[in-house]
């Protein structure tokens, strides 16, 4: 466990098309606390996953800083498990192979076995150690790559849109074994998503991002106790409250991507203010 402090983060990219720069974001300033799980939600383009990569030392900032406890980042760490929305396993080897090959440089073979099992069986894969990537689901292979990232035992645990790929049902039980895990090895967790609902039923808070100029909007506070559901009162009014603020951010990104052919009253009523949006943006 352990707090992850962004400051006055900034990111500049060189935009080639009109020979000069884009600045995705600027002044992001954030605190995770040790054990807090905390989503970056937004509409597309707005910079999440730079954020993230940035937090990965994957990626690095034109200003400002961020820190892992009192350690500032300056590469990619083993403090940091990383999970991306493609679990990328390797073909060839199989699942138990895969968590091990991470913690080759880290602990002996046999040790990396048993630390290897462990996770594969806090992900509940243990039936499946020895079957090899194709024979996997993709939530499964989901699992496999949380099992990797947990095994190196990181302070803090970042998400990339993990189950974005996968269809309604899995990502329904992946969210409960997200849940699950989180309250087992009580991690620090950064998960970058499109979904509000997702976002709500698994975050202490929620940071809404926008674009044009890019930046935090709002943090909400999710003050729910878990398990969340979706159907009550105060869920639905929570995922409204976000979905008006994010409509607005979308509409933004439509009129610059769409430009004349740009259509408020259709926009309106393709991405207003409709709760089941949470699952479509
Ligand atoms: N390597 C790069 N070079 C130039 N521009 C980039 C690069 N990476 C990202 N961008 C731009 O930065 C902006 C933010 O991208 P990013 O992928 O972080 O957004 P996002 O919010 O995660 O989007 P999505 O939800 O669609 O994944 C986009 O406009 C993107 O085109």
């Amino acid at each position: 466990m352990e707090r992850v402090v962004i400051e006055e983060v900034e990111k500049t990219f060189p935009n080639k098309e009109k020979d000069g720069s884009f600045t995705v974001f600027k002044d992001i300033s954030l605190t995770v606390n040790p054990g807090e799980f905390v989503s970056l939600l937004g509409p597309s383009g707005c910079g999440k996953s730079t954020l993230l990569n940035i937090v990965a030392g994957l990626d690095q900032s034109s200003a400002g800083e961020v820190k892992v406890g009192d350690k500032k980042i300056k590469g990619p760490g083993s403090d940091r498990g990383v999970v991306f929305q493609e679990a990328a396993l390797m073909p060839w080897l199989n699942v138990l192979e895969n968590v091990t090959f991470a913690l080759r440089k880290k602990m002996k073979k046999e040790e990396a076995k048993k630390h290897a099992e462990k996770y594969l069986k806090l992900v509940h894969l243990s039936k499946f150690m020895h079957s090899y990537p194709h024979e996997l689901s993709g939530g499964m292979k989901q699992r496999v790559s949380i099992a990797r990232a947990l095994s190196m035992d990181p302070a803090v645990l970042l998400m990339d849109e993990p189950f974005g790929a996968l269809d309604e049902q899995t990502r329904m039980m992946l969210h409960r074994e997200v849940q699950f895990i989180w309250q087992e090895t009580q991690k620090t967790i950064l998960f970058v998503t499109h979904n509000i609902r997702e976002s709500i039923l698994l975050s202490d808070r929620i940071v809404l991002m926008g674009t044009r100029p890019g930046g935090i909007r709002k943090i909400f506070t999710v003050d729910l106790p878990r398990p969340r559901k979706p159907s009550s009162p105060e869920f639905i009014k929570l995922e409204e409250e976000i979905m008006s603020i994010l409509a607005g951010e979308i509409e933004k990104v439509m009129k610059e991507e769409m430009g004349d052919d740009f259509n408020s009253k259709k926009a309106s009523l393709l991405y207003g203010t409709d709760r089941n949006m949470g699952n479509h943006i």
